[in-house]
Parts: C-alpha cells; sequence; structure tokens
C-alpha cells in the first residue's frame, strides 16, 4: 500500500516536471546472469536423463587430452576397462545392479567406452570414424539408461525427495527433513527427521495430507517408527504399485537356517510378512482354491533351502501337491499305512531325543546340519484324521512334546473343523496360523482361534487366491499378505537345486527309527521261534560269507564299546531291519548286549 501511495506520488512528481513513467529493465545485465541460473538449474535436475551426454562429453575431452599427452596409454585403458566390465559383471550385484540385465549393460558401456577410449588415445578423436562412433555408440547405449523403469522410478522419487521441504510446509510438518530413501519395486522408502516437538502421532494424523502433496493415490502412504524407535524419526513409505494386484512370482528362499524367519509374502504395505518356525506348529486353512498348496509351496521351497532341516511329509491325495518336492523329502507317506508308520517313527524319534537331551542336562535341541530339525508337512489333514484315525495320538504327542526337540508340524486343511482335526490337541497347540479365504465367518475362529472375527481378523473377505491373514508371536494385528507363486517349473527347478544338500537325520533319530522298526519285525519272530534258532547263529560251520556268522562274529570282536550298527549292516551286507531282529533275538538270548544307543556286542562269556 505504502509503496504503491509512493510510486503514485513520484509519478506525479515526475509529470510535473513534463516526464512520463516507465520501468526499465536493464536486458543486458541481468538476462545472461538468470540464463545461467536456468540452465545450471536445469542441468542439475535433469542430470539423471543427460547422464549419456555428459559421459560422450567427457569423453571427447578425455580422448583428446590423452591422446595429446598420453597416445602410448591406451593398452592399459582397455585393459582397465576389460577388467571392470568383468568385475561388473560377475560382482554387480553388490553395487546394486541387480538382475543380470543391469550388470549385462553396465559392464556393455563400460566395454564400448573404454574401446573407444583406447582408439581415441592411441589415434586421435578425429581418427577413422571415431566420432561418428562416439554418436552412434552413445545414442544406442542411451536409450536403455532412458527408458530403464527402476532410474525413471529413482529420479521420480529424487524429485519428490528434493520438494521435501515445500510439502513438509504445506502439510505442517515445517522443518522435518529426509534423512535417507531407497526405491524398491512397490515404491520408495525414506527415513526422515522431525523438527524439535514434532511426534510420530502428528505425521500419522497427516497421512491423508501427505499423500496429496506427494500426488500419490489414496492408501498409497504409511508412515512406521524407525528401527532404533527414536521419537524424533519416522518412516515414510510410499506405494508406486500396489503389492497385491498381480501374483507375485517367488523371488527365491529367504533362509538357509530354520532359526531364520520365512518369508511367505509381502503384505499390503509391501513388508515381507516374515514367520518363524522353529519350535513352532503352524496350522495353515482355506477353502479349496484359496492358495493353500500355494502357500505350502513356499514353505516347502525355504524348508529345502534349509541344511538344519529335515523334511516329512503326509500327502493322502496320492502324494498329488507334495510329490514334486520328493527329491527333497527324506520320507513322504502317500497311503494311510505309510502315514502310521511317519508318524509314529516321529515320535519314537521325539522320544529319542528328549532321552538324549536329558541325559545331556540340555533343555532344547539346536538344529545344525548334523542335528537337524525334523519338520512334518502334513497337506490336507482331515483326510489323515478320516483314513487313519489312530493316527491321532501321534500327532498329538508331536504338538504337545515336539517344541523342545524341533520336531514341528506343519499341517493344512480347508476346515479345521473338531472332526478333522481329530479328538486330540493339535489345534489348540498350533502356534502359527495362516488362513487363506475361509466360505464362512465362523471358520475364521476355527482357523486361527477363538473370538479372531470379532477382532476384525476377516479372512472371509480375502478376496484373491494366496491372500492371507496370519497369526503368530510375532503377528498380532490383522494384515493382508499374499503368498509368493511358484509355477511348476519353479518347483521343480528348486527341488532340483535343493535335492543334493539336504541333510539325513542325525544318529540319535535314525537309531530310535530303527529300534522302532526292528521292534515292529521282531514279533512276529520272538515270539515263534527260540531265541537261538532264531538268530541262526553259533552254526561255525555254515560258509564263511554267511551273514548270520559274519554278525556273530563281528559281535564277539567287537570292542568294549560296542560295534555301531551301521558298521554291522557294511559288513553283513544286510539290512538294517534283519540286523535289528538277529540282535533282538540274540539279545533275549543273553547273547549280545546293547552297550548304548546303536552300538552292540556279544556279552562277556561269549566275546573274544
Ligand atoms: N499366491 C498366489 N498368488 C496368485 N495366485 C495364486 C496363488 N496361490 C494360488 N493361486 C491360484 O489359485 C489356484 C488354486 O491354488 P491352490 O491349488 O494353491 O489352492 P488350494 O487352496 O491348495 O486348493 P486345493 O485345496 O484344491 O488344493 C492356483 O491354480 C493359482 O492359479
Amino acid at each position: 500500500m505504502n509503496r504503491g501511495r509512493k510510486m503514485r506520488r513520484h509519478a506525479r512528481k515526475m509529470r510535473g516536471y513534463g516526464l512520463q513513467p516507465m520501468v526499465v529493465i536493464n536486458h543486458d545485465e541481468r538476462l545472461p546472469d538468470l540464463a545461467a541460473v536456468v540452465i545450471a538449474r536445469a542441468l542439475w535436475r535433469y542430470r539423471s536423463e543427460l547422464a549419456p551426454l555428459h559421459i560422450l562429453g567427457t569423453l571427447a575431452i578425455g580422448g583428446t587430452v590423452l591422446h595429446a599427452t598420453r597416445p602410448g596409454w591406451w593398452p592399459y585403458i582397455l585393459g582397465a576397462a576389460m577388467a571392470t566390465a568383468w568385475a561388473l559383471g560377475a560382482f554387480g550385484d553388490r553395487l546394486g545392479l541387480t538382475s543380470r540385465g543391469e550388470r549385462l549393460y553396465a559392464a556393455t558401456v563400460t566395454v564400448t567406452v573404454g574401446t573407444w577410449l583406447a582408439a581415441a588415445t592411441a589415434y586421435g578423436i578425429t581418427a577413422w570414424h571415431l566420432p561418428h562412433a562416439l554418436a552412434l555408440g552413445g545414442l544406442v547405449l542411451a536409450v536403455p539408461w532412458w527408458a530403464h523403469r527402476r532410474r525413471r522410478a529413482r529420479v521420480r522419487v529424487d524429485r519428490q525427495l528434493a520438494a521435501w521441504p515445500e510439502i513438509a510446509q504445506a502439510v505442517g510438518l515445517a522443518g522435518s527433513r529426509v534423512q535417507s530413501a531407497v526405491v524398491d519395486v512397490w515404491g520408495w522408502r525414506a527415513r526422515l527427521a522431525l523438527a524439535r516437538g514434532q511426534t510420530l502421532a502428528e505425521v500419522t494424523a497427516k497421512i491423508p495430507a501427505i499423500e496429496s502433496a506427494l500426488g500419490t493415490h489414496r492408501g498409497a502412504v504409511r508412515v512406521h517408527p524407525t528401527r532404533d524407535d527414536r521419537a524424533d524419526r519416522f518412516e515414510l513409505r510410499v506405494l508406486t504399485t500396489d503389492p497385491h494386484a498381480d501374483a507375485i512370482a517367488w523371488p527365491g528362499p529367504s533362509v538357509e537356517t530354520i532359526a531364520e524367519p520365512i518369508d511367505l509374502g509381502p503384505f499390503e504395505d509391501a513388508t515381507a510378512a516374515r514367520v518363524l518356525l522353529l519350535r513352532r506348529h503352524a496350522l495353515i486353512g482355506g477353502i479349496a482354491g484359496s492358495g493353500k498348496s500355494g502357500g505350502i509351496n513356499v514353505l516347502m521351497g525355504n524348508l529345502s533351502a534349509c541344511r538344519d532341516v529335515v523334511i516329512w511329509a503326509i500327502d493322502l491325495k496320492r502324494g498329488m501337491e507334495l510329490r514334486p518336492w520328493a527329491r527333497c523329502i527324506d520320507r513322504l507317506a502317500t497311503t494311510p499305512d505309510q502315514a502310521r508308520v511317519l508318524l509314529r517313527d516321529a515320535v519314537a524319534v521325539l522320544e529319542a531325543r528328549a532321552a538324549w537331551l536329558a541325559g545331556r542336562g540340555r533343555r532344547t535341541w539346536e538344529p545344525t546340519p548334523d542335528m537337524p530339525a525334523l519338520v512334518i508337512v502334513i497337506d490336507e489333514y482331515a483326510e489323515l484324521a478320516d483314513d487313519a484315525p489312530e493316527t491321532i495320538g501321534d500327532t498329538d504327542s508331536i504338538a504337545r512334546r515336539g517344541r523342545a526337540v524341533a520336531v514341528t508340524l506343519v499341517a493344512a486343511t480347508q476346515r479345521p473343523t473338531q472332526k478333522a482335526m481329530g479328538k486330540g490337541a493339535v489345534r489348540s497347540q498350533m502356534d502359527v496360523r495362516m488362513s487363506f479365504r475361509v466360505r464362512e465367518r465362523r471358520d475364521v475362529d476355527l482357523i486361527l482361534g477363538q473370538g479372531m472375527l470379532a477382532t476384525g481378523w476377516h479372512a472371509h473377505a480375502l478376496n484373491a487366491p494366496g491372500k492371507f491373514l496370519i497369526t503368530a508371536p510375532e503377528h498380532d494385528t490383522p494384515r493382508r499378505g499374499r503368498a509368493y507363486l511358484l509355477t511348476d517349473a519353479t518347483v521343480a527347478e528348486t527341488a532340483d537345486r535343493h535335492a543334493n544338500n539336504r541333510p539325513g537325520l542325525d544318529l540319535v533319530s535314525r537309531t530310535a527309527v530303527e529300534e522302532a522298526h526292528a521292534g515292529l519285525h521282531l514279533q512276529p519272530v520272538s515270539t515263534r521261534t527260540a531265541p537261538k534258532e532264531a538268530a541262526g547263529v553259533g552254526t561255525r560251520d555254515e560258509a564263511e560269507d554267511d551273514p548270520e556268522s559274519t554278525l556273530w562274529d563281528m559281535l564277539t570282536g567287537a570292542p568294549v564299546e560296542g560295534t555301531p550298527v551301521a558298521h554291522l549292516v557294511n559288513g553283513t551286507g544286510m539290512s538294517r531291519p534283519w540286523i535289528y531282529q538277529r540282535l533282538r533275538a540274540l539279545a533275549d538270548a543273553d547273547r549280545v548286549i546293547q552297550v548304548s544307543r546303536g552300538r552292540w556286542r556279544a556279552t562277556g562269556e561269549h566275546s573274544q
């Protein structure tokens, strides 16, 4: 106002002098200044897009200078370019070149640049067709750069972050500033520092304003505390792609040991749904076609990558679901009879491990490749309960006592009713529950636990195959996840890759299984025949290579600490059940003793 009045007064005064007022812009002085700033700003703003031109310019200058001063250096330049290209191809992933295409591109650019520079150093940049090669090569190699999706995303994010001070001002978070940012496939996340006195709660309340200021779609922004839980920091998660929009290809195993949590697939905010299976049992539920088998495939892909896990599996749908993993599965039962034996053996393992731990004053079995965890995957648990109801006692034992000894049950079923789960305690023992879509609301409580439906766990509302809700000690709020999808080819390739690295059971567990089998096989023999005849030993006049006499010789020649069963198997060339049958018969006749687990020798009067 003041200024306007002054100007009007000044104009009147000028008119009084007979002069017309006018605004003077001195083009000569201001324009170069302004233009330089504008150009510099544009160069800086579009530095990523202009990078190929910067490189061409640098090459032209570098080639000229090197040719003039060090023309003999060309072999070194060429050698350095080749070595760098090789290193980028081999180790580029450590520099953030995650895909093979990116590494190949980086290596190609390095070789091309190195070759051109070497030629320009030796012959000068105007020799042959070097200028044309520079222009054409630059253009061809710039196209993938300009088109690269992740680079463009990063540039977009850089620009949004550069504008953060204005955004912060507009949404009422003035003074907050960006500390770091990363771009990923779903969008980007940034760590921000708050101004003095600002809180995470204020930021959360401003999420709609932030979404509007950033120009994203609604629901694209999440705000989390940072890992170090500082009150004056927060993490801003911005999704540019809905992680659940399409099926998500499995990126490969996320673990190498069962002591690490397995990544099942992303939640809606693109954070990984990770769950630990060590010392836990898992229940997977959902109607047919909801993606249960897909979920099991993700687990199998990860478990088969763990060298400290032995996998046993029961698939009474004639092995339809789990057979593709057969090469990674130590034992696969596809009939009720096989399932019965498998579960009985699992209980034997569990008891032997418990006894072994007790003998050493230890409480828990820590899985290692030599002493692996045992994970028993049961697909369609309801069929097991129907076809082999007598196994319920065994699954119950495993569910109640398996944790300390690292024997884990993973059971999948469409509807875990009390009937389908048998009468036992299996369902109530499940620590991890994963629910794909269910048909009826009341099924939510069946799978996830009593009262879950009422507290917002709406598994009946999941709207695409593979989507799930998960409860586990580390997941106590209802968040929708989507399991990764493994194609048949991925399953076959993964099973092939891991088949040769699978561990076997440890000695304690193996012996327990062998003894359980020997006990089974022994019954008819020991009740129907006298021990000595049954063992068929002591007939020294039989042929030298008779396995019976070889066995007896080995037992009488055994050291005080006994001979391991494995040696007896090798020495006689007979099967373990055969060996155990003979040993039990001899033991009944007091001719041999079991010195320790899996080690036997003849008793005093027979030993040499
Ligand atoms: N994670 C996933 N993402 C996208 N699509 C999926 C996913 N999992 C499964 N699907 C799709 O849903 C179909 C059914 O999946 P799946 O066989 O795993 O269901 P299911 O619950 O095991 O059914 P059933 O009990 O009949 O075996 C699959 O053929 C696949 O096309």
